[in-house]
């Protein structure tokens, strides 16, 4: 709060100036004037120091000149005489003294010097009133900083009153045994006359030295006002320049939005186009998609490109040329044991000859077969870019068929630029947020326009849960999700963070087998991730680990997706973990055999997402499932092939370190009271990287 602080001068005097004034390095010896004053007063009335003694009989006239002159600094005068230990008493008896002397010339001996402090006091006061209406403080404070100036003044006048009041008290009643006054007069010899002039003159000396304080103060005062003044010059300058620029931003804000989005429109469209093309130049060597009609089905096939086709007939060649050498060498082999002195009935060749002949298709085979595994290496590369092309036609198909193709912007903010795939009831669109400049994935759920409104519903309560739960997690290795909105009656759209790299799916697909030191550091993100999972308050199940929702961004950070399965693991759950209360989700290649428990309600704990990180451990390491591989989700559940699943077996190759392996035996441990828990298993030194 405001609070005005008082000079010796008895001038109202802000904080700030008194800020100003201490900091102000040629203002230093201000900081000791109040002493000053008071030990001057003090002189005067003839309570010196010890080092400057006043005599007894001090001149009413120089009296009155201290009165005059500290007249308005009375309270710190009275204060020096209080504060001064030594004798109160005779300091009372001092001032009563002089004070009467004082009064005998206040008539006709008032000093100009007093009137001279005085007015430096109302410049003082009136520079300060200035100061404080430029600092804009508000009209009451002045009036209250100008009242207490008055009453200084008024105090000062006041305090001659009180001089008169006190000159009532005659000297005589004092004691001469409170002799200062005497004593002091006694020991100092020298005339009252050179004594009073030696005074003056010291006293015209200190007066000169304040006024010339008092100027510099002036000075620093009116530099202040003129800095306070230029900086709320500049302020205002500024505040302006704010104004104007906010003002020609939201001008600009929508012509910048539509220059980015036509950017951001015309690149996407020039990919869209080279997307386009790269799949019809690809068809040529690897197919396409054929149709044929038997009767009145017409059903799609796939017809291989050229490229594979003359793949297939070498590979085909190659095998007609091996079984004709084979059964050559078969022949052979039935003429040597058919003859009997080692000359060929049939030919009439010797023995050297068969053997020779024997050795040229054995020779041929082994040539055979590294040219068949040379092409077969290269038929499975075909397979590979077959399976992109063939995913690559099927996003441009549901890219041509969907209805949010057309570079709509969502929610005034989300610039849908190019589909990234379709899932069971959602589209997923690379987007441009233009308020945060950032690309997003937008994921479009659809509802079925035949659903039932109660099956709406159901989904749509499903989305929200998924959104309540996927919108607090905030870590590395999971994908953020931003927002949610509602797009039209059957149209909603989650904003996720959106991942440039291709899915585990996608990258196994491409590489079936991962080096190992690749596969260790991306299911040392996974379990990071699944940490973070179950070491919230609300601890989190994911239920649906598998590598479609393992995501890359451009960096090749891994972090998991899609919580639509996930399960919030309640506070009163027991150590077995929590009730399964919708079985049948999920992907049953990942799963551990207690989801697939069906005489009583499963419990399950986040030692199902352990399983499905073992499950992809092993995939990335192998190139295949543990278990069930080859088999359809649907076989997966006839033949109960999880619940048959209790002991996990390696392929001798590709060779894989026995902590890897050990890794996944623990992941997959069968008995889930056994099986470690996210946070016990993610302490393995294989998955910390600690040094040993
Ligand atoms: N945040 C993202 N960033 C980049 N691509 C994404 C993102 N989320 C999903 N995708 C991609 O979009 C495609 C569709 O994703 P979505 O999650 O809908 O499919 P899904 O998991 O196959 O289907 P479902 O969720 O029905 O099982 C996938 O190819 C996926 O890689």
């Amino acid at each position: 709060m405001y609070k005005p602080q008082r000079l010796p001068f008895g001038i109202a005097m802000s904080d700030d100036m008194l800020i100003h004034f201490s900091s102000n390095s040629s203002n230093h010896s201000d900081q000791s004037l109040p002493t000053k004053i008071a030990k001057l007063e003090a002189r005067m009335v003839g309570k010196g120091s010890a080092s400057a003694p006043a005599p007894a009989t001090w001149s009413a006239a120089s009296s009155a000149t201290a009165t005059a002159k500290f007249g308005a600094a009375e309270g710190l005068v009275e204060a020096a005489i209080s504060s001064d230990s030594d004798d109160d008493n005779g300091g009372e008896f001092l001032i009563q003294a002089n004070t009467q002397k004082r009064q005998k010339l206040e008539e006709d001996d008032r000093t100009t010097l007093f009137e001279r402090i005085e007015a430096a006091a109302d410049g003082r006061q009136k520079i300060v009133e200035t100061m404080e209406t430029k600092a804009g403080f508000d009209v009451t404070r002045k009036k209250q900083g100008r009242g207490r100036g008055h009453s200084v003044t008024g105090r000062g006048r006041g305090s001659r009153v009180n001089d008169q009041t006190r000159m009532e008290i005659s000297p005589s009643t004092v004691s001469p045994s409170n002799g200062q006054l005497d004593n002091s007069y006694h020991k100092d010899n020298r005339p009252k006359e050179q004594f009073r002039n030696d005074d003056r003159s010291s006293l015209v000396e200190e007066v000169a030295s304040l006024r010339a304080k008092v100027a510099a103060l002036e000075e620093d005062l009116r530099k202040s006002c003129q800095e306070v003044s230029d900086y709320q010059h500049l302020c205002q300058q500024l505040e302006k320049e704010l104004k104007d620029l906010k003002d020609h931003e939201q001008h600009m804000k929508p012509k910048r939005m539509k220059v980015i989005s036509d950017l951001l429109i015309s690149v996407s469209k020039a990919e869209r186009q080279e997307a386009r093309m790269k799949v019809r130049q690809d068809s040529l060597r690897l197919g396409n998609v054929g149709v044929i009609r038997a009767g009145t089905v017409i059903s799609e096939i796939w017809e291989d490109g050229q490229t594979l086709k003359d793949l297939n007939a070498h590979l085909r060649h190659l095998l007609e040329t091996k079984e004709a050498v084979e059964r050559q060498r078969k022949s052979l082999k039935k003429r040597q044991s058919d003859k009997g002195d080692g000359i060929d009935a049939e030919t009439g060749a010797q023995e050297e000859d068969i053997l020779i002949q024997d050795e040229i298709y054995k020779s041929r085979l082994a040539s055979i077969k590294r040219e068949e595994e040379i092409f077969l290496r290269e038929r499975d590369r075909y397979e590979l870019e077959k399976g992109r092309l063939i995913r690559e036609m099927k996003r441009i198909r549901d890219e041509d068929g969907s209805r949010f193709n057309n570079f709509q912007i969502l929610n005034h903010r989300f610039a849908l630029l190019n589909l990234l795939g379709k899932g069971g009831f959602s589209e997923v669109y690379k987007a441009y947020d233009l308020v945060e400049h950032r690309y997003v994935a937008c994921k479009l759920h659809g509802l079925n326009a035949q659903w039932s409104e109660e099956k709406k519903q159901s989904y749509i309560r499903h989305a929200i849960r998924e959104y309540n739960i996927h919108k607090t997690l905030v870590h590395h290795h999971i994908v953020r999700l931003w927002d949610i909105f509602e797009i039209d009656q059957n149209t909603f759209c989650t904003v996720l963070e959106y991942c440039s790299g291709k899915d585990l799916d996608a990258v196994l697909k491409a590489t079936p087998v991962l080096p190992e030191r690749e596969a260790r550091i991306i299911i040392v993100q996974i379990f990071q991730g699944l940490v973070y999972l179950n070491k919230r308050t609300q601890k989190i199940i994911h239920y649906d680990l598998k590598p479609g929702n393992v995501l890359f961004d451009d960096l090749g950070v891994a972090k998991v997706t899609d919580f639509g399965l996930s399960k919030i693991v309640e506070d009163d759950v027991g150590s077995q973990g929590m009730e399964l209360t919708s079985q049948g989700a999920g992907t049953y290649w990942y799963l551990p055999p207690e989801c697939f428990e069906l005489s009583k309600t499963p419990l399950i704990s986040s030692k199902v997402d352990v399983w499905s990180a073992g499950v992809l451990f092993y995939q990335m390491l192998f190139g295949r499932r543990p278990f069930g591989h080859d088999q359809t989700q649907e076989r997966i559940l006839r033949e109960d092939t999880i619940i048959k699943a209790r002991k996990v077996e390696f392929p001798s190759r590709p060779a894989v370190s026995n902590e890897a392996k050990d890794v996944i035996r623990r992941c997959l441990t069968y008995n889930q009271a056994e099986r470690p828990d996210v946070l016990t298993i993610a302490q393995d030194p294989y998955l910390t990287y600690s040094k040993k």
